[in-house]
């Protein structure tokens, strides 16, 4: 049984992972971040938020929360607060969360997670808010939270907020953690990574000329375990590492090429498979959700 069943009063929301088809940099702004080109593949898979409105306007994280981070920083808890603050709402809310993203793989969890708030609390607390005002809201929490608050696949410029809705043909993933955690700002100023490349264009994406990631190199020569990953990877096809890692994945066609390729990989590797989505399954939950059917709890 859920630890927050809807008996209770909880309603479950999606939180999906992401995948990087595609990373460069291809410059830096003032303030020192990295402007990006890179694709957006949501994933059919992901961690599921919880979410009880209260009247007194408090917000609690309710359960363990994600391993090893304190309320005060948790995004889940943040994002609350901050939609809170701009609506002046006074009702407040409890949050629970069955973390299944590993973090600091490069799938973006902690960003789903906050967007997952942002785009159920809106239409729990009754404010109206639109996707982009949310997404703005969300940018200051991090640079992925936008795309999960549209939730498209998308070509993504500028730090990750200037988005480009994109088709992807139907794919599976085979996605594999080395189990060591990439630390984001650390790799964002390591002095071998290329910082200047040439941009691209959608339609280099599309025609499969442009499909690397900048930090791969990078991290291949930090960490040995992201190396053996890979050598243990390229048996059963191209591996790919997403965000700034330490996650990788070997797309497929089909579930079934999927399935073979998991099977014959070497005892020992953390792999596991998902689904490309379309769209991000939080927005059937919204839709559902305002056409008067509860989401499942
Ligand atoms: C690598 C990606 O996951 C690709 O989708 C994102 O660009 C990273 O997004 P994120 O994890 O949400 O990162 P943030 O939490 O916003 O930023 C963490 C740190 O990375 C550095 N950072 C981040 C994004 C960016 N475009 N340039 C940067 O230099 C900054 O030092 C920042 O303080
Ligand atoms: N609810 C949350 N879930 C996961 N991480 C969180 C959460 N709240 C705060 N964090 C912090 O955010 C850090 C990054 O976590 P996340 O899972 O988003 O990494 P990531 O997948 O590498 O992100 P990205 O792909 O956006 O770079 C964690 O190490 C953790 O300290």
């Amino acid at each position: 049984m859920s630890r927050f069943p809807a008996a209770q009063g909880w309603s479950a929301w999606p939180a999906p992972a992401k995948l990087n088809l595609f990373l460069q940099i291809v410059g830096r702004r003032a303030d020192g971040y990295h402007q990006l080109q890179t694709v957006f593949r949501l994933l059919d898979w992901g961690d599921s938020v919880f979410l009880r409105p209260r009247m007194d306007g408090v917000i609690a994280r309710v359960g363990e929360g994600a391993a090893g981070v304190a309320e005060a920083d948790d995004l889940l808890v943040r994002a609350a607060k901050i939609l809170k603050n701009e609506s002046k709402c006074v009702q407040g809310v409890d949050i629970g969360i069955e973390k299944r993203i590993p973090m600091g793989g490069g799938f973006g969890g902690g960003s789903s997670d906050a967007a997952t708030v942002l785009v159920a609390l809106n239409r729990l607390w009754g404010l109206g808010f639109d996707f982009e005002r949310l997404a703005e809201l969300g940018l200051r929490l991090g640079a992925d939270v936008p795309v999960f608050v549209h939730g498209r696949n998308a070509w993504a410029e500028g730090v990750g907020e200037r988005l480009t809705a994109i088709d992807l043909p139907s794919a599976w993933y085979l996605l594999a953690s080395p189990g060591v955690h990439a630390a984001t700002a650390g790799l964002f100023q390591a002095p071998d990574l290329t910082r200047n490349a040439a941009p691209a264009k959608i339609a280099d994406f599309l025609s499969g000329t442009a499909l690397g990631n900048a930090f791969e190199p990078v991290l291949r020569r930090r960490e040995p375990a992201v190396e053996a990953l890979f050598e243990a990877l390229a048996r059963i096809g191209t591996p790919r590492l997403t965000g700034s890692g330490s996650g990788c994945f070997v797309e497929f066609a089909t579930r079934e090429s999927a399935e073979a390729a998991l099977a014959a990989l070497p005892v020992g590797v953390n792999a596991w498979l998902a689904r490309g989505a379309d769209r991000s399954p939080l927005l059937d939950a919204v839709e559902s959700f305002t056409t008067g059917a509860s989401p499942s709890g």
